[in-house]
């Protein structure tokens, strides 16, 4: 049976997706790029469609013509075959393109009564929108409004002081600087001390995989603002062993990579991090990672949990469609186990041929 799939080459380039093609094949499941630059006759008939389509959404709706076509063919091609289920459903999909929906979808999963929280967030038309000293809890975060998918959508702005982010605003508004940040809308974000460890959650259907990954320490006096890129985080700790050195120092970090490199807790102790998972409440992360499947119907999502210094408090800080998947133990086959389940629900009476056998079938025989 044909899976198409539309995945940017980034995507296709990691990990998880080498050899993939090859063990789908095993599994019966013959993966085909949908190829949305060619007419949608031309397109190969499939049973199923999977994608990150976002990485075209975004794109087309910024003005990228490669990409308004490419949708515009993605439009096409489901209206001219509507019976094909799309995994996951585009309008379901667009709810995680920008933090204000992200933000709404999360406080309806905290009215199912699970006891997680959402740093207090403000959403602003650009950074250099006036706001008042109480409006929010400073330290924050400020990011774009626009979640995922271009390279903007990562770079943030950690401010630590009211009076700092006034500074910030001066220095934007007299274009002394120049960053992305400046004229798009934004997010402040109330900043969580967390002690510099983060879990990602990563779901695919009811499978649910919670990984530690380097964060900001914990802010714990005023500095100048800090610009940094979410994806040069690193992904994982240097554990700091402390019997290596006598002079290594929970959260030593390696030499900095960036100037922002030090705020970031690169290189944590085995002892922090037992510390940290100690705290990591795992049931309760499954039934955020429940409450966000039935609130949106997805089946491909991430979400980032933090755990307040000092207190069992778990936040939400983001939300994403079809992450990484970083280092997800058996990926492939969870990955192909839940496209066979979604084609066995929607063709329940057609079985699994083999590749071989089914490529011999009547064309309109799945
Ligand atoms: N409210 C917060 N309090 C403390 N730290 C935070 C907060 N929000 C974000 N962070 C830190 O900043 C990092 C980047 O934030 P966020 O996950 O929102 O960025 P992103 O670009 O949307 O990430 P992704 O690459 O997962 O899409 C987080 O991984 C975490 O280390
Ligand atoms: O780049 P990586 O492979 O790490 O994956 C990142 C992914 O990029 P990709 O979908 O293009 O791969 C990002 O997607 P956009 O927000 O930009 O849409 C986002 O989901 C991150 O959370 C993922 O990083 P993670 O934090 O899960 O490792
Ligand atoms: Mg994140």
């Amino acid at each position: 049976m044909k899976v198409g799939y539309v995945f940017s080459r980034k995507k296709l380039g990691r990990s998880g997706f080498t050899g993939l093609e090859d063990y789908a094949v095993t599994q019966c499941i013959q993966l085909e790029p949908l190829d949305l630059g060619q007419p949608v006759e031309n397109l190969e008939h499939v049973v199923l469609v999977v994608h990150k389509l976002t990485d075209v959404i975004v794109p087309a709706e910024r003005g990228n013509e490669k990409a308004k076509a490419e949708l515009e063919r993605f439009k096409e091609y489901t209206a001219k075959y509507p019976h094909i289920p799309i995994v996951d459903p585009i309008p379901q999909v667009m709810k995680l393109l920008n933090r204000r929906d992200m933000y709404e979808v999360l406080q309806k999963c905290r009215r199912k009564g699970i006891q997680f929280s959402v740093p207090d967030s403000m959403f602003l038309t650009t950074m250099v929108s006036a706001i008042s000293q109480d409006a929010i809890q400073f330290p924050v975060i400020c990011k774009t409004v626009a979640a995922c998918s271009s390279p903007l959508a990562h770079q943030m702005m950690l401010i630590p002081t009211f009076r700092e982010f006034e500074r910030q605003l001066t220095l934007v508004r007299e274009a002394h600087v120049n960053h992305g940040l400046g004229d798009v809308p934004v997010m402040l974000q109330s900043f969580i001390d967390h002690d510099g460890v983060i879990f990602k959650v990563y779901v695919i259907d009811k499978h649910v995989y919670i990984t530690p990954r380097p964060s900001i320490r914990n802010v714990e006096h005023a500095y100048e603002s800090v610009e940094f890129d979410s994806q040069d985080i690193p992904k994982q700790f240097t554990i700091a062993a402390e019997s290596i050195s006598p002079h290594t120092q929970e959260g030593d970090s390696e030499p900095p990579a960036y100037p922002w490199y030090s705020h970031f807790m690169t290189n944590a102790s085995n002892r922090l991090l037992k510390e940290k998972e100690k705290h990591l409440d795992k049931v309760k992360v499954n039934r955020i990672a429940d409450a966000i499947r039935e609130t949106l119907g997805l089946t491909f999502f991430g979400f980032d949990v933090i755990i307040r210094s000092g207190s069992n408090e778990h936040f939400v800080v983001d939300l994403n469609y079809f992450p990484s998947y970083a280092n997800v133990p058996n990926f492939q086959k969870i990955f192909i186990d839940v496209l066979k389940a979604k084609i066995e629900a929607a063709y329940p009476t057609a079985p699994f041929y083999p590749i071989e056998h089914h490529l011999h079938a009547p064309k309109d025989d799945i």
